[in-house]
């Protein structure tokens, strides 16, 4: 918890705060911010787990609230000095319309800036995505790029594209009068693939694995690397980043910066191993099971069927023609800006992070039985 020696002074708002990355960035904050007074967490869905925050010496304000409402957001965002937005509809899975998403990641973005605007708040930092840049329709690798790597970013798909939006709102309100008179000062965060403690997607590979009897299936070929980032590390960024534009605005303020770590570099399902291994189980072959285009019929045929069942049910798998060129073509940041900027260093070393995560499942897993 904050040190009460410093002067708590400061109202912090986290939308989304009781998602898989707010909750850590709720408690991130509470732990490495001494300059907290309140900490406002303003979410759809309130998690209980917030009752057992509201005994420490930082006030702690939950506000059940959509981001796509503007008066809802507004009321929420008065009196604060910093916003931290990672409020958003994560959907590669076609569970939610392409409107839906437009409204909460879009929209509920536009609320979040006007309500800065508004009520004075100066300080804005938004959650984005690697998808803001990649990987394209075109398959295109991305090799350990970093921010001012060139890539040809196209975005059909309306999750990137809500994401790429967002962000771009984010950058262009850089600058902006705030009420008061002040600029609004802006940047945004792009991690990887995030995985750690409250992992869902981690969580259904593993019951899969159950299912499948202690196995999964290389559907992946070993040499296509994806980005990943543990989520105390993308919870570290956005507490110190929220801090250092207050102090380095000139520099920091308008700017993207990628989420990185020392996790290694590895294709996703080698990566995942990583943690579903010592949980018991085993990825089978060294090389993909099926074909390339027998994959990609199966994921076509999986948006067929959702397509077909829509009426019905909600038909959801993972596997889907853009989950399946997500994961099939290498995408991997290499870059130093965030330390070159405000001073960032990964607080949790790889070991760290995996052993945490490793820890968080065998919990689920002994939990589960
Ligand atoms: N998970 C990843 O690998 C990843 C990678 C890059 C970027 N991101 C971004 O990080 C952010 C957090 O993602 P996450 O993985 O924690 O997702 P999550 O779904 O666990 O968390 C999102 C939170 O936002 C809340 N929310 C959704 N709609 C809302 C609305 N209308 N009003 C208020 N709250 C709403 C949800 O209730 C949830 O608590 C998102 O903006 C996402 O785009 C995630
Ligand atoms: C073909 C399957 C065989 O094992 C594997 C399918 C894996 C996919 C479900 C995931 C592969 C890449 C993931 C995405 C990536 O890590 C980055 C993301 C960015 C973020 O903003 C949201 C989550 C995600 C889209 C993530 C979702 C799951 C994958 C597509």
């Amino acid at each position: 918890m904050a040190d009460s020696a410093q002067a708590q002074e400061l109202v912090y708002l986290v939308t989304g705060g009781c998602g898989f990355l707010g909750e850590h960035v709720v408690r991130m904050l509470l732990q490495q911010e001494p300059r907290l007074r309140e900490l406002r967490i303003f979410d759809l869905h309130l998690g209980p787990w917030l009752e057992e925050l509201k005994t420490g010496p930082v006030q702690v304000t939950a506000i059940q609230g959509d981001v796509t409402q503007a008066h809802e957001v507004a009321a929420a965002v008065a009196g604060a000095h910093v916003v931290i937005h990672t409020a958003g509809l994560v959907d590669v899975f076609g569970r939610a319309s392409p409107e839906t998403i437009h409204a909460v990641n879009v929209q509920g973005t536009k609320n979040v800036i006007e309500a800065c605007v508004q009520t004075g708040t100066q300080f804005l930092v938004y959650t984005s995505s690697m998808e803001v840049v990649g990987p394209n329709i075109k398959g295109h690798p991305f090799y350990r790029g970093n921010e001012d790597t060139p890539y040809e970013a196209v975005h059909r798909h309306p999750y990137p594209r809500s994401k790429a939006l967002a962000e771009q709102l984010v950058l262009e309100a850089n600058g902006r009068k705030v009420r008061g008179g002040l600029p609004l000062v802006t940047c945004a965060l792009r991690p990887t693939g995030i995985y750690g403690e409250g992992h869902q997607i981690m969580r259904d590979l593993y019951q899969q694995g159950l299912r499948l009897g202690g196995r999964l299936f290389r559907a992946i070929p070993a040499s296509v690397e994806h980005g990943r980032v543990y989520v105390g590390n993308v919870a570290w960024m956005h507490v110190l980043v929220a801090r250092e534009l207050q102090e380095r605005a000139a520099l920091m303020g308008g700017q993207v910066y990628f989420c990185y770590d020392k996790s290694p570099y590895k294709s996703y399902e080698d990566f995942n191993m990583e943690f579903l291994g010592p949980c018991g189980l085993r990825l089978v072959g060294t090389r993909p099971l099926l074909p390339y285009w027998l994959l990609m019929l199966l994921a076509f045929l999986n948006a067929l069927l959702q397509w077909l069942l829509r009426p019905l049910l909600l038909y959801a798998p993972l596997l889907n023609p853009y989950t399946l060129a997500m994961a099939n073509t290498t995408f991997t940041v290499s870059t130093d800006k965030a330390q070159r900027h405000f001073g960032y260093e990964p607080l949790f070393s790889w070991e760290e992070s995996r052993t945490r995560t490793v820890r968080w499942m065998q919990t689920m897993d002994s939990s589960a039985q």
